[in-house]
């Protein structure tokens, strides 16, 4: 039986792996939430990886608070680049694979078409500057490590996202403003989970970078339309395209990722 340590258990993504873990036979997961397992400190991690005898570590833990990110840089820093610079050190002192989640934001947005894992990375915000922080480190300490970049990612059930914000604002019967100035691609917790249970665990796909998304480019006005309509919500609100729509961060204006 193999075994599986996730960090950041209590965020989207692993709340998700953790709904679906038992579906996966042959594995052993332990679930460590933030209070678990602090992956800014080295202590936790050596006794966690130390101790656990696992053969992979999935990284769900960050900083992912974009907005946020722009006005105390060093906490993003703290988790996205040093908190991911120890946890690969653990894994290369305990021999586990870490499987990594990144972003679409390590991108500037400025390319005619989507970008693939070939293409140049040149982040515009501090949430994408400390999260290639954290993959130039994993790409330093590791030879055996997956990197998923994944994009615009949303859980119909767990945490915060722009998808449940949708949903939530329009049932209070709030209007909305949305923007349309940046595409990308949606992408369901699950699908994200799916293509590591399904592909990495097992170490069907050589280790190195994956683009993986719902493969559905649009922007986020046409994003927030599907999910009113998805939920029965579109004559509950006003959506209104909001070219204005005011950010701290920039946010790359083509996200697009293949
Ligand atoms: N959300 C998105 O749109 C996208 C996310 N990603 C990446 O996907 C991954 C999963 O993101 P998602 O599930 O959305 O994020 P969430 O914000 O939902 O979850 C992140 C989790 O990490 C935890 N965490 C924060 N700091 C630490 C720390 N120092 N040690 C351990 N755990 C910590 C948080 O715990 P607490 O709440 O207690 O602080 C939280 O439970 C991340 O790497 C993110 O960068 C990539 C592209 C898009
Ligand atoms: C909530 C809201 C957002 N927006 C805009 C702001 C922004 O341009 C865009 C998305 O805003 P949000 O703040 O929800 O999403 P944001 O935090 O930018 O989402 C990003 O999160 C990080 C973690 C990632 O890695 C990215 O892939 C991406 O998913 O929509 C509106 O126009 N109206 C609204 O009511």
């Amino acid at each position: 039986m193999k075994k599986v340590v996730v960090t950041g258990a209590g965020g989207q993504l692993g709340k998700t792996l953790k709904e679906l873990a038992p579906k996966f036979y042959g594995y052993h997961f332990d679930f460590k939430t933030s209070q678990d397992l602090d992956i800014t400190k080295k202590e936790d991690l050596d006794e966690v990886l130390g101790n656990g005898g696992y053969d992979y570590c999935i990284n769900c833990a960050a900083y992912t608070n974009v907005e946020q990110a722009e006005k105390t840089p060093r906490l993003a820093f703290a988790v996205n680049a040093e908190g991911v610079k120890n946890l690969a050190k653990a894994c290369k002192d305990n021999g586990a694979v870490l499987i990594h989640i990144s972003t679409d934001y390590v991108f500037d947005g400025k390319k005619k078409g989507p970008y693939t894992i070939k293409d140049e990375t040149n982040p515009i915000n501090e949430y994408g500057n400390s999260k290639l922080k954290g993959e130039q480190y994993i790409k330093e300490l590791l030879e055996k490590y997956y990197i998923l970049r994944t994009s615009w990612l949303y859980s119909k059930k767990y945490g915060h996202n722009f998808y449940r914000t949708i949903v939530k604002r329009a049932s209070e019967g709030q209007d909305l403003h949305i923007t349309d100035e940046q595409i990308g691609c949606p992408t369901n917790t699950e699908s994200l989970v799916g293509f590591i249970t399904e592909n990495l665990l097992n170490e069907e796909k050589p280790f190195g970078i994956y683009h993986v998304t719902d493969g559905k480019p649009m922007t986020w006005y046409d994003f927030a339309e599907q999910i009113l309509k998805e939920n029965g919500l579109t004559h509950k609100v006003n959506l209104v395209l909001d070219r204005k729509y005011r950010t701290f961060a920039k946010r790359p204006i083509n996200s697009v990722i293949v």
